[in-house]
């Protein structure tokens, strides 16, 4: 069976213009698995509410960070993308699950070369319904109605992977080299808390919120197979563990809260105030959620956080880059595709 590989990110607009930006969120916030809403809902809160506010405000981000190639996330992931084909010989094709650059695209593009067997690769490190789910989902979906012969096999969360600890440990070493600072912040994207109690597959284990939260993310459970929280709280203590951090110099948050109801906790802007306030001048933020630059890393923590801990007195804020087209990390992605290619055995 000829063997292809289809790497799939999150997406991004076609330009920074509010026209295209508001078509892009109308994609991304209706799906059922982000705003997981009943669809009179869903409908009513994005097309009524969402939609006539926020594009102008998320294309006024955009254009701060749009670069002369286009969307960071995008021209990141093609980097890799194209990296990670010079060491691997099937073909490797990108695709994302919003925007123009669609998984059935992608899927095409494998089969039109030959294809029969395909190993997706969601570009994050740890589940969520809003992130890995949705892909798998709909790549089945498609594969069903378009490519019924297809075989898809995926790359599982790999967030505790050894390697891939190793790896992100290294990049945040090297990136705080003769950089001055006194903690570091690892924000992950959050999530409603309710989306963590459905993917508790236990129905009895998961509970996120400040007041009983924490306990559960630290017992034993196979809920943590499916818990974003926990297998966020496990990078933080595996890179941790690692860099030999000291107890106390390094904390987790969770950003880009959207809406009223509660999301993951504590939120990484009033951390990072909190940060400040309590008189912390140096501090450094590494944002594991995101495997590329994109929005979320280059406009809201870079340029808002920085500016918040400014107010508050703070003076050096270090952003540290995702992964990207890192060479350690194309060589990690590379023997993880390779191994499968050669033996369908997936190392992660
Ligand atoms: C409203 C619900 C949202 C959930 C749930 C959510 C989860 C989630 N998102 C990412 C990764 C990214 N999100 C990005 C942008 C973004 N996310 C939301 C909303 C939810 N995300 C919105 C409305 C936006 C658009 C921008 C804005 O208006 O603020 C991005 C950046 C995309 C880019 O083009 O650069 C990424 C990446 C994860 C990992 C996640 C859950 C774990
Ligand atoms: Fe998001
Ligand atoms: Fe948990």
């Amino acid at each position: 069976m000829k063997k292809g590989i289809l790497l799939v990110n999150l997406g991004s607009p076609d330009s920074p213009n509010p026209k295209d930006v508001k078509k892009y969120l109308g994609e991304f916030l209706m799906d059922e698995r982000v705003i997981d809403v009943p669809l009179w809902a869903r409908t009513l809160l994005v097309k009524g509410i969402v939609l006539n506010t926020r594009p102008k405000a998320s294309a006024k981000a955009y254009s701060k960070i749009w670069w002369e190639e286009g969307s960071p996330l995008i021209v990141l992931s093609e980097r890799l993308q194209h990296k990670i084909q010079e060491q691997v010989e099937a073909p490797v094709a990108l695709a994302m699950r919003y925007g123009s650059m669609t998984i059935k695209l992608g899927l095409q593009e494998l089969v039109d070369k030959g294809v029969e067997e395909v190993f997706l690769i969601p570009l994050y490190p740890q589940y969520a319904m809003a992130t890995t789910e949705t892909i798998l989902v709909l790549a089945e979906d498609i594969r069903k109605e378009h490519f019924p012969n297809l075989k898809i096999t995926d790359l599982k969360p790999f967030y505790n992977n050894p390697d891939y600890i190793k790896v992100l440990s290294e990049s945040i070493k090297k990136q705080l080299e003769g950089k001055e600072y006194e903690h570091l912040l690892f924000s992950y994207h959050g999530v409603p808390e309710r989306h963590i109690r459905k993917s508790d597959i236990t129905k009895s284990h998961c509970n996120p919120s400040l007041s009983g939260g924490g306990v559960c993310c630290k017992t034993p459970s196979k809920a943590h197979e499916f818990c974003y929280k926990h297998q966020c709280l496990e990078v933080t203590r595996l890179v941790g563990e690692y860099l030999k951090l000291e107890e106390g110099t390094y904390s987790t948050s969770f950003q880009s809260r959207l809406g009223f109801d509660p999301w993951l906790q504590p939120y990484t802007d009033r951390t990072i105030e909190r940060l400040g306030k309590s008189g912390i001048q140096n501090m450094a933020i590494v944002t594991p959620a995101f495997v590329s630059d994109c929005l979320e890393t280059l406009e809201e923590i870079a340029m808002e956080g920085e500016e918040i801990f400014h107010e508050v007195g703070g003076k050096n804020f270090t952003t540290i880059a995702c992964l990207n087209d890192d060479q350690a990390w194309v060589d990690l992605l590379s023997k993880w595709i390779n191994s499968w290619v050669e033996a369908n055995l997936v190392t992660a």
